[in-house]
């Protein structure tokens, strides 16, 4: 892609968060047109003094029109100045904004993405993507659109104004233009590239950090860290050599376009002298091209750098742009029912895979009575978490349909749908916040009392409150500071204070010890009174817990019935059961 396309595949890209500052853009272009259409004045003006005014400055009235001119001069000096400043201001500010609105629209985006892309994504990558592209973004807005207008329109008007002074002396100056163009094509189309490898590369390397520090206890478990800081030496030199592919484009570029200023010059010193000195152009008309040569040294100067940068912004621009247009669940949310809930829940031939050739779910058919508590009781790896995340929509089903009360799931408005769905996972996160915050992160406006009514439920109050700044400590990324336990019952008194209809258990108790787990338990039972629950159970003490349960094998419904049933009647349920009793 050269120079032009990356330019116009950038804006358009950028043009829905340009469009509402296409005023402060447009009289950006005014300021800028100011600030360089007087600097074409300056040439004009040096060139008719030396031809009118100081050959004849001992003629009346000279002294005061190089007087008049001085001053035209320092006046264009001045306005210069203050367009300057408010082309540069306006740019930032546009550049700022628009980034703040991507930002945005970018969290918005990552926020109602399909779960699915997420399966996919890297973190570091994602994170990448919207600090670092973004930035890139942000400078192309700021300068680098600045410089490729002005670019533009000082070469164009440089190129019409030696046009108009001496034609002959223009075309002979511009002879070099197509090696200039060419070579312009062709960086430009490797510095794409570039600018897209590189970025890759951040990717990576900030995948890279960010999974070592998630990952850092088991670093450490396996004291691996002087295998880790060789791995991520490989990994910053792969860094470093893109980046330097990158910057050594420009190294080669540069020197083109610097040669190519340097014969323009050449060109003018040589024939333009010729000329004069054969008396068919006169000495102010050289001087002026030689000041229209060093206006020309501006854009020179900075396209290289400014090919590059737009570039780089067209691969970041490209990236960001995978991200906002990735399907997002607004667009499945077609439903509108928001009856409230009462809790019968229907697997109907529900088949399910996450890559087509992977069956996952097959032909799952069963009911949930409103306010049963169902146990999904299998091997590892046989398909209960699948098939509970298909609940609240985080997946559609492949084959077959799930209802709700009767109704599709499909047919339920999805905000609403997984507001009246609690599910404590098995791996509790918990946001750098209070335990408060933590607590209401479903309801932020509930109050105290509520709080510690669902933390005396979860059987965590007592421990929060033996914390010197109780409901008020902060706990990090992962709870740092609290145990596996107690990151689930806070995590349990979070669903408890979202007061779901529905109730997904991934055997929340998997991290308590015997005693807690049987207090909790009981709390359970309270809770789960007229909601209907699914308890995915790992252990075999939560399906004490448990109405009927359903035996899932291989991502198949074996049987569905009542624990002794099942005992005697189910060859799995009792191997498994056996096997985790001992
Ligand atoms: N996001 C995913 N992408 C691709 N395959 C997946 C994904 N999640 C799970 N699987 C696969 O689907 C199958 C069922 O996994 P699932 O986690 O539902 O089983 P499970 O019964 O909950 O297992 P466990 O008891 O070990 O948690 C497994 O073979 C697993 O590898």
């Amino acid at each position: 892609m050269d120079h032009d396309n990356a330019l116009r595949s950038t804006l358009k890209i950028l043009w829905p968060f340009l469009r509402p500052y296409r005023a402060h853009l447009a009289a950006a272009f005014g300021a800028m047109i100011l600030v360089d259409g007087f600097a074409y004045i300056v040439p004009a003006i040096i060139a008719y003094a030396t031809d009118h005014i100081y050959p004849s400055l001992q003629e009346p009235g000279m002294l005061r029109r190089l007087t008049a001119l001085s001053g035209g001069l320092l006046a264009i000096a001045i306005l210069r100045g203050i367009a300057v400043h408010l082309m540069i201001r306006t740019f930032w500010f546009t550049a700022e904004a628009v980034v703040r609105d991507l930002r945005n629209s970018l969290y918005e985006k990552l926020q109602h993405l399909e779960t699915a892309f997420y399966d996919q994504a890297r973190t570091g990558d994602l994170m990448s993507r919207a600090t670092w592209d973004i930035q890139l973004i942000r400078n192309f807005i700021a300068f680098g659109l600045e410089h490729r207008l002005r670019i533009t329109l000082i070469s164009a008007t440089i190129f019409a104004l030696m046009l108009l002074q001496d034609w002959r002396l223009a075309l002979a100056v511009y002879t070099a233009i197509p090696l200039f163009i060419a070579a312009i094509i062709h960086y430009s189309r490797k510095m794409r590239s570039a600018g897209a490898a590189q970025q890759r590369e951040m990717g990576r390397l900030n995948t890279h950090i960010q999974e070592n520090i998630t990952g850092i206890r088991i670093v450490k478990a396996f004291a691996l860290e002087e295998e880790e800081i060789k791995r991520f030496d490989r990994q910053n030199k792969r860094m470093l050599q893109r980046d330097l592919e990158a910057s050594l484009l420009q190294a080669y570029l540069n020197p083109i376009l610097l040669i190519t200023d340097g014969a323009g010059a050449l060109i003018v010193l040589a024939l333009g002298g010729f000329r004069v000195i054969s008396g068919d152009m006169s000495l102010g008309t050289l001087l002026a091209f030689i000041t229209y040569l060093s206006v020309m040294a501006f854009p020179l100067r900075i396209l290289a750098f400014n090919t590059a940068l737009v570039n780089q912004a067209a691969s970041a621009a490209h990236r960001v742009r995978q991200i906002l247009t990735s399907p997002d669940q607004h667009q499945r949310n077609t439903g509108q029912c928001r009856t409230p809930i009462r809790g019968a829940i229907s697997f109907q031939g529900v088949g399910f895979h996450y890559h087509p050739d992977t069956p996952v779910l097959k032909d799952v058919s069963f009911e949930i009575d409103p306010g049963e508590r169902v146990a999904l009781f299998g091997l590892t790896g046989a398909g209960k978490s699948t098939l509970i995340s298909l609940i609240p929509r985080f997946y559609p089903p492949t084959a077959g349909s799930i209802l709700i009360d009767g109704e599709n799931i499909e047919n339920w408005d999805l905000p609403y749908l997984r507001s009246r769905i609690g599910t404590v996972l098995q791996e509790t996160f918990l946001f750098s916040a209070t335990i408060r915050d933590n607590i209401a992160f479903a309801r932020p406006d509930a109050s105290d009392q509520e709080i510690q009514q669902v933390a005396r439920y979860a059987q965590i109050h007592d421990f929060i409150m033996t914390l010197p700044q109780g409901y008020h400590t902060t706990v990090g990324e992962y709870g740092t500071g609290l145990s596996g336990g107690q990151r689930q019952r806070i995590a349990i008194a979070r669903t408890l204070l979202q007061d779901p209809q529905i109730l997904i258990l991934d055997d929340s108790t998997s991290s308590l010890d015997a005693v807690t787990e049987r207090r909790i338990q009981q709390q359970l039972h309270t809770l789960m009174a007229g909601r209907t629950t699914i308890i995915i159970a790992q252990r075999v003490s939560s399906l004490a817990l448990a109405d009927r349960i359903i035996v899932l094998d291989k991502g198949t419904v074996q049987a569905m019935d009542s624990h002794e049933v099942l005992l005697e009647q189910n060859s799995l349920y009792r191997t498994i059961y056996e096997k985790q009793e001992v």
